[in-house]
Formats: C-alpha cells, sequence, structure tokens
C-alpha cells in the first residue's frame, strides 16, 4: 500500500501535538525528536502504547494472549492453531474477537488464526519465528484498514497500517547473510498465507523484507531475569564457565549441543534483531510494602554487579546513567575491575566508594530493584531464581549480529516451571507492573571479574556478562518512542511496564536540546558501543562522549563493516588509515 510521504509526516506530527516535544530531521540522523520547552529531570516527556507485541515461541504458553499476563506454568487454554494459549475461556474469546487486550492495535486472532495454523512446520530460529508472527500482524493491520477504507468507514483503532510505514526501514543495510536468511523464512510466511487463503494482498519475501528491516531498527526487546545462574565469558564458552551462581546453565543451544545452528537440519540462522533499548529499558513494579519504584537494570547492573554477592545491597545516588556507573563502587579498589568497563565507566584505578551491607534478600524473594528516588537498589539472591534459566539459551540480547550464537533455540524449547514469585508479571493494568526482568546484578563476584581480568577478555565479553542474566522472551513496538535518536550519553530513559513505554528525563533539558535514549548497555567499553550501534542500527555514533572517547583513541572498530551491502569495512586501511563509514 503507498501512502504519500508529505501523508505520513503530516500524521506523525498530529501524533505528537500537546507534547512537550516535537520532531525535527536532518540528514545524518533522520528524525529525532526535540524539547520544546524546558525539561525538568524525571518529568514525562511523553508516553506511548505498544502498537504491536510479539512473544517468542518458548514463551507461548506462559504468556496468556489476551490479557498478555506472564505465568508460572504452563497455560491450559490453547487456540486450535496451537500458537495462541490463554489463562481463561474469556481471554480465548476476547482475543479471538478483538485482539490482545491493552495493545494500541490490536488484531483479532480470528484473522490470522487460519495463518499461524501452518506455523508448525516453521523451521526458523525462535526468534525469527516471533518476528513472523508480528509481521503477520502488520499484515492484518493493512487488511483491516483496507477494508475499512473500502467500506468508507474509520476504523476505531487509534493507529493503523500507515504508522508502521512511519518507523525508519533498514531492510537494504542488511549484509548478504541476513538478508538471505531473511528471505527463506519470509517465503515460508508467504507459503502460510497463500496456503490459509489470507484475504488480503500477499506480497513477496522481498516486500515483506520491509516490514522486518521496520521491526528491525525499532523494536523494543521484552526481557525477563534469567535467575541465579549466569553465563560468564564469551557466549560458545559459556557452559564451561557458567559456574557463578552455582552449577552451570544449561543452555540449548549451539553452545551446549556444539552445533552451529547454520549445520542443523533445516534450520534458517541469522543474526537476531536487535531489541532496543536493552540498556535503559526502567520497569516500573509495584511490589507489596515497597510502593513503586522504577528499575533501570542494565545500566545500573553493569556497575553494580563488579563486587555484589548474593544478599548484597548497593546504594545508588541518581538516575542520570553516569552517576549510576560512579557510584557503583564498593569498598574495593577498582582495580579489580575489567580494564575496559573501567574506561567506560569513567573510574580510575583505586577509585573507591562505598558498599553498604543490608539485610540480605531471602531466598525466593522478588527480583532485583532499584529504586532511584530512595537511593537504594537491593541485590536478590542469586538462587531465587534459579530455575529460570534453566532450559534456555543464555539470554545475551538479540542483536548481536552473530549467526548462531547462543540464544538461538529451538522453538520446541520450553522455560523451565518458574516458582510464581520470580516471575515478573506482566499485568493487564499499565501502570503496576514491569513486564519482565531487571539484569542480575548479583551474578558477578570479584573473582570472576578478576579471572575477566586475566583472561584479556574483549568488550563482547563484558556484554554477554552482562546481558546473560536476561532473557529475551518477546518484542514491542512503538511509533512515538521509536522517533528518539540514540545518545551513549543520554538525557531521557524509557520507564516500560507492560505494553506501555514512558518517556522521561533524566535530567533538566533546554529547549531545543535533542531528546535521546540508549539503544545498547553503555556500561560497554567504546569499541563495543560502536560495534553493536553499526552492526545493529546501522550508524555512525557521534554524541559528545563518543566524540570525546574518539579523541582520545578508545574507539575502536571490531565488526566488518563490508559485511553489511554496500559499506565499506572498518578495518584500519594499509596505511594505518581507519576507514570512515558514510551513510
Ligand atoms: C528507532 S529509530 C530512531 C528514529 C529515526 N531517526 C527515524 O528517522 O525514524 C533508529 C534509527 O535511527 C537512526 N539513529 C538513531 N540514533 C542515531 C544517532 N545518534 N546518529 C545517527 N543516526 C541515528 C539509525 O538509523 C537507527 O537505526
Amino acid at each position: 500500500m503507498h501512502v504519500p510521504e508529505e501523508f505520513l509526516y503530516a500524521h506523525l506530527e498530529e501524533t505528537l501535538a500537546g507534547l512537550p516535544c516535537h520532531l525535527q530531521t536532518n540528514s545524518s540522523k533522520g528524525r529525532f525528536l526535540v524539547a520544546s520547552r524546558k525539561l525538568l529531570q524525571r518529568e514525562k516527556v511523553l508516553e506511548s502504547e505498544a502498537y504491536l507485541t510479539t512473544v517468542l515461541p518458548s514463551w507461548k504458553k506462559r504468556i496468556c494472549r489476551g490479557c498478555f499476563a506472564a505465568h508460572s506454568s504452563r497455560l491450559s487454554i490453547k487456540c486450535q492453531c496451537n500458537q495462541a494459549w490463554y489463562c481463561s475461556e474469556a481471554c480465548r474469546e476476547s482475543h479471538a474477537r478483538s485482539g490482545t487486550n491493552g495493545a494500541q492495535c490490536p488484531v483479532p486472532h480470528s484473522l490470522v488464526c487460519p495463518v499461524l495454523s501452518h506455523f508448525g512446520g516453521c523451521k526458523c530460529d525462535a526468534d525469527m519465528e516471533s518476528v513472523l508472527h508480528m509481521c503477520l500482524d502488520v499484515l492484518a493491520l493493512q487488511h483491516l484498514d483496507t477494508q475499512a477504507r473500502r467500506a468508507g468507514e474509520q476504523r476505531r483503532a487509534s493507529l493503523g497500517h500507515a504508522d508502521f510505514l512511519l518507523l525508519q526501514d533498514h531492510s537494504d543495510d542488511f549484509n548478504e547473510d541476513d538478508r538471505r536468511g531473511w528471505l527463506k523464512a519470509l517465503a515460508f510466511l508467504e507459503g502460510a498465507l497463500h496456503k490459509a487463503a489470507w484475504p488480503g494482498q500477499v506480497p513477496a519475501p522481498k516486500e515483506l523484507l520491509h516490514i522486518v528491516g521496520r521491526i528491525a531498527a525499532n523494536n523494543f526487546g521484552i526481557y525477563r531475569t534469567r535467575g541465579g545462574k549466569v553465563a560468564s565469558g564469551r557466549q560458545g564458552m559459556a557452559l564451561e564457565k557458567a559456574s557463578i551462581g552455582g552449577q552451570a546453565e544449561e543452555l540449548t543451544s549451539n553452545a551446549a549441543t556444539g552445533t552451529p545452528a547454520s549445520q542443523r537440519p533445516c534450520s534458517i540462522s541469522l543474526a537476531k534483531l536487535p531489541a532496543w533499548p536493552l540498556a535503559q529499558t526502567a520497569l516500573t513494579k509495584e511490589l507489596p510494602g515497597q510502593g513503586q519504584s522504577v528499575s533501570y537494570p542494565q545500566h545500573a547492573s553493569t556497575a553494580d554487579y563488579q563486587h555484589s554477592t548474593a544478599g548484597d545491597t548497593v546504594e545508588h545516588s541518581d538516575v542520570d546513567s553516569h552517576s549510576t556507573h560512579v557510584k557503583h563502587s564498593c569498598e574495593q579498589p577498582c582495580k579489580k575491575v575489567c580494564s575496559a568497563l573501567l574506561d567506560s565507566l569513567r573510574l580510575s584505578e583505586g577509585d573507591v566508594c562505598h558498599k553498604t551491607r543490608r539485610a540480605k534478600i531471602p531466598a525466593g524473594a522478588a527480583p532485583h530493584m532499584v529504586q532511584p528516588v530512595q537511593n537504594v537498589t537491593t541485590v536478590g539472591d542469586a538462587d531465587s531464581s534459579a530455575s529460570a534459566g534453566a532450559g534456555l539459551g543464555a539470554g545475551a540480547p538479540s542483536g548481536h549480529g552473530t549467526p548462531g550464537k547462543a540464544q538461538q533455540h529451538s522453538s520446541a524449547a520450553e522455560p523451565a516451571a518458574v516458582p510464581e514469585a520470580t516471575i515478573d508479571r506482566v499485568p493487564a493494568a499499565p501502570d503496576q507492573t514491569a513486564s519482565v526482568a531487571s539484569a542480575g546484578r548479583s551474578m558477578f563476584n570479584s573473582a570472576d571479574v578478576e579471572s575477566c581480568d586475566t583472561a584479556g577478555s574483549s568488550a563482547h565479553d563484558l556484554r554477554e556478562r552482562a546481558t546473560a542474566a536476561e532473557e529475551l522472551i518477546g518484542r514491542e513496538l512503538y511509533i512515538r518512542a521509536s522517533l528518539l535518536n540514540h545518545s551513549c550519553h543520554p538525557n531521557c530513559v524509557v520507564a516500560r511496564s507492560a505494553a506501555t513505554a514512558a518517556v522521561h528525563a533524566l535530567r533538566d533539558i533546554e529547549e531545543g536540546e535533542e531528546l535521546t535514549i540508549s539503544y545498547i548497555d553503555l556500561g560497554l567499553p567504546p569499541s563495543a558501543r560502536c560495534d553493536e550501534l553499526r552492526k545493529n542500527f546501522f550508524f555512525e555514533c557521534t554524541c559528545d562522549r563518543c566524540t570525546e572517547e574518539k579523541a582520545e583513541g578508545a574507539t575502536k572498530c571490531t565488526y566488518e563493516r563490508s559485511k553489511i551491502k554496500g559499506a565499506q569495512s572498518c578495518a584500519p586501511k594499509r596505511r594505518g588509515r581507519k576507514a570512515r563509514i558514510s551513510r
């Protein structure tokens, strides 16, 4: 469906009406949001409901598609397509009629069910399969809009397919392997649409690739805490090394089987889609007796886990990403921290800050929480959700870009039973509980950090350490929140609760200043951040922090840019000059 560009822009501006921010565009950054007036720290800049949501196949039996609540045990009611599970008959009926409760663009399941009935034979990797579900929902929205237009009706949904077209499409930037993998998966979707006699237009895989290109650059990951056991070191070595929280983490991935996904029969393997923003996905949560708090999992954790052990309580003084990092320390000289991480946190060897020992969180207590308002981070018991990670891939976020890595697990793989208390519920009420996870900041002890040092770990080791505590269980798309560009020194944070994203100012922001969030883990060393952004979001970060670090010579490209179609290599040229990447 062709929608004129001017219409899209006018519509986009309409969706921002009344907010303290407006849209600007430039050639290097595309569209971005700018403060229309001075914003105060913590002020809510915008709030958006999820446009679409999807759940990874391994979680489909635990998350009710009707009300989107997560459950500790397998649900007993399912749809005949075997792709949607429910906590009650009422949820099943309402899902069939009007889609998932709370979604901004609910797609009636009855429309997509015949297509999903053919997904049983999908040989894609689990993450990819979930994206195919999202693609199908996009086609369903397009179909509903077309039908309504033909009937001369105004669709009741506040957003429609045109809004999806507003999102930036990066499919032309996919590298050849990814492109091939996606085209194969999309051919499967095309086949399923034909078999189900899809009532709308059935686009060819090449056209469908533009849907994936939009999802890729704009989706938010839904994560949950993986529990007390964590995979450390490189993903391929996770099984051997993952012993920090007790016994080795069980992986259903290639790391465990030793078989690269690319060699598994009938599987399509390719790089994962990035799910952003991992780092600044803040979660609001209501806990009995603790009131509402906001957790900043990744940021806080990259700082915390250095010396934290189960049961520790670590103090923080601010929610600002820099100060969160800086305040992390714990009466132990920071030389124990991997030097690359030290650099990125802007700490010096020997810096000492203050760890406060407080009451231990009993086993089975709620997941880790950060309460910036009260300046307290409680570090949960490492074993409190030990079973949660069993049977799952090494929850590194998608977007590592390397095919066949540990996060790939078969769609049949299901999480082991998780005690109710360790699951972050996904409530129907948006302001209650976070959909998922905070990072496991109790996961790494100082001995482990030392071993990281002595092993001379790479940037990606750190990344994997930071994210192995989280497991990607689904994805969400937001329209307005997708207009926020990235900065490694962001001035905003996205607070997520079930199917809602609220953007808050991290500090006072002057009128006319660009609003930015982080798409990645800011605790990563400069070269890893640079890799992540290039590989997954196809741009070169020019924020003040990167510029400063580049000037200090800290940023080194380690990703083979040549893999991206039409791009120049990042490898230093013969005469020692670094190739520059122009977008
Ligand atoms: C979620 S979208 C952000 C909105 C986007 N600029 C647009 O026009 O729709 C993510 C994409 O925006 C671009 N982007 C985000 N932050 C950027 C930055 N700091 N510099 C350059 N491009 C950026 C990249 O192309 C990235 O893949």
